[in-house]
């Protein structure tokens, strides 16, 4: 029987060796079978967007997941779902163990004190007419009480040092636009620490900064996991950076989890088809750019999603089963998984074989969706 979650915890999670393995440590945050489904507007029928279905994750403390996968697969409405922004359709959050839907602006304030966010837009996330000193003393009152005089000054020095905005005096009293992408990023993630937080979630952190400096955020967050402890969700479409940054990889499409391991391998030896082509998408595997361009691509309808596996027409292997049933997460050794019937033992499953070979080229995710699309038309 697990125990029941004491005042305590964090403090001893901290303490811990953070890379524990996930095997004696028990998730900080965690989703069961999370969904999520909004309604079209303009139709006057049930219809749906399907954004989200059934996605099972987890988070540990003192360690990454990364969740990758091209435009409008569900990336940020997991984010947002797990910062409870929105209501879910179905499923459960849980946070040391319980669950943990807020249903009253106490309880949404005590969840927020532990899962804090981080947007893709820092400018957009601060307030243009406030000073950082405004932006952080809000949220150290709000989150640690009603500092005065030293203390508060202690608590904001200790806030920019951790985010190496220093000699603090330098970036306290200054506007956001007088900030570089790079500098407001960090302020946002002060901002989020000084809820002393147990989860991020951080949606797309690096996406809008400048090359040159998203390896420095990826390099905070990281340092904020060894030192704090910190357990963190970093959204991507960019997989290069995943398996740079992340302990563990979630491949998403069409709202579901397609895959999943530890970075390295998700990366360097995918199993899912859809994996294999958004690696393979990029000419070069280390220019994350090249990358990012090229797992960019036309969503499919995630309002009337294909029958079976949702990979299914792009899929050049794919067979009846696969256009029929739903493959689930299948164990593929090594403590990874992923949702193909060819992984499976039945015997219509698909013959896998190489997915660029198959297409006879190196397509990009947007190619691929064009040659469907194509496809469909001349049906
Ligand atoms: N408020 C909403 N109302 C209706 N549909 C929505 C809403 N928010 C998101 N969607 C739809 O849900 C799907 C998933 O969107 P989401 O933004 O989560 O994807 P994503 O993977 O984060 O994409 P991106 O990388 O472009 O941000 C998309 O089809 C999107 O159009």
């Amino acid at each position: 029987m697990p125990t029941p979650p004491t005042a305590t915890d964090a403090a001893s999670r901290r303490a811990g060796d953070p890379h524990d393995t996930e095997g004696d440590a028990r998730p900080v945050l965690r989703a069961v079978k999370m969904r999520k489904h909004f309604p079209v507007r303009g139709f006057r029928s049930d219809k749906v967007v399907h954004a989200v279905d059934d996605v099972d994750l987890e988070l540990y403390a003192g360690r990454v997941v990364a969740l990758v996968g091209e435009s409008g697969s569900g990336k940020s409405t997991i984010a947002r779902l797990l910062a409870q922004l929105m209501p879910t359709t179905a499923g459960q959050i849980l946070l040391d163990g319980e669950d943990a839907t807020a249903r009253g602006r106490k309880s949404f304030r005590r969840y927020v004190k532990r899962v804090q966010m981080i947007f893709q837009d820092p400018f957009g996330s601060l307030n243009p007419v406030h000073t950082v000193r405004y932006h952080l003393t809000r949220s150290i009152r709000i989150h640690r009480g009603n500092l005065k005089g030293a203390e508060m000054e202690a608590a904001l020095d200790e806030l920019l040092d951790r985010v190496h905005l220093t000699p603090v005096d330098r970036y306290v009293d200054k506007y956001p636009h007088e900030l570089s992408g790079g500098q407001r990023q960090r302020v946002a993630i002060a901002r989020a620490l000084a809820a002393d937080p147990d989860v991020l979630l951080a949606d797309e952190p690096i996406s809008m900064l400048d090359v040159s400096i998203r390896l420095g955020i990826l390099n905070l967050l990281r340092d904020l996991r060894d030192r704090l402890g910190i357990a963190i969700l970093y959204i991507t479409h960019d997989i290069a950076s995943a398996r740079y940054f992340a302990d563990k990889t979630l491949v998403m499409y069409a709202g579901r989890v397609v895959e999943s391991g530890d970075s390295e391998s998700v990366t360097q030896d995918p199993k899912h088809p859809y994996t294999q082509l958004l690696i393979g998408s990029a000419p070069d595997p280390d220019d994350m750019e090249a990358r990012a361009r090229g797992a960019r691509g036309e969503a499919p309808s995630l309002v009337t999603p294909p029958p079976g596996c949702r990979f299914n027409p792009r899929c050049p292997f794919a067979t009846d089963l696969c256009r029929t049933e739903l493959p689930p997460l299948m164990d593929v050794g090594e403590g990874r998984k992923a949702a193909c019937w060819g992984y499976s033992d039945r015997p219509d499953r698909p013959e896998l074989g190489s997915v660029l070979d198959a297409y006879g080229e190196r397509p990009t995710v947007a190619a691929s969706a064009a040659a469907h699309d194509s496809e469909e038309a001349a049906r």
